[in-house]
């Protein structure tokens, strides 16, 4: 089966096209350059969701950068988190007195996000930031700021650019949403 014909069995609609994406990407670019200037960030991208998003939306930064990657993991193999994260795969960088910028794909119930804040925070940062494409802010379940975001979604499973369904379809290029039965089967 060709992989067109696989994504339209699993897709329900199209949520963000790839001009989208680009324009996403280059207004928090313009945004990140301006607010960022003169400083060095560190740039940490969380694995493995935020692959996509960081290398185009890091294009679009006109800053002296670094970048690092951190995995961790909270959802193990299903749809709803654990609510236990744990780290896969440190930094390897230190983070002590750095502008930190996280980079996250999707933003869900937010102890992700907010584990990730407070390990840097506890190094040592200098400063600790995000910037996530998707904000699904319905979900949130613990109180954590998101300094930049590309767009609210609403309550829907949302994959390709990076974001998965059992560790599948991060290569479509737009984002849109699971069909609601794909989900209904893997969890029966
Ligand atoms: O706000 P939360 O409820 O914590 O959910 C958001 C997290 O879930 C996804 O990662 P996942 O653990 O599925 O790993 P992945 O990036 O490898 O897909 C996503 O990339 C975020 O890191
Ligand atoms: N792929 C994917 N991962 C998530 N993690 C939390 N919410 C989502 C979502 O909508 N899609």
């Amino acid at each position: 089966m060709a992989k067109s014909d696989d994504i339209n069995r699993i897709i329900d609609h199209k949520l963000f096209s790839e001009d989208d994406i680009q324009e996403m990407c280059k207004r928090l670019g313009k945004q990140l350059t301006e607010d960022y200037a003169g400083k060095k960030p560190l740039v940490i991208g969380a694995l493995k969701g935020a692959v996509y998003f960081l290398t185009d939306l890091t294009r679009e930064m006109d800053v002296e950068e670094q970048l690092d990657f951190i995995d961790v993991s909270s959802y193990g193999d299903g749809f709803e988190s654990t609510g236990k994260v744990e780290i896969v795969s440190d930094v390897a960088t230190d983070v002590k007195d750095r502008d930190v910028l996280i980079v996250e794909d999707i933003v869900d119930s937010g102890l992700t996000l907010k584990f990730m804040k407070d390990l840097f925070k506890e190094r040592g940062a200098k400063s600790v930031k995000c910037c996530v494409m998707l904000n699904k802010e319905a979900r949130r379940t613990t109180d954590v700021e998101i300094e930049y975001y590309g767009s609210k979604v609403g309550d829907e499973f949302v994959v390709g650019y990076g974001m998965d369904f059992l560790n599948m379809y991060r290569n479509i290029p737009y984002v849109g949403v699971l069909k609601p039965e794909i989900i209904e089967k893997y969890i029966k």
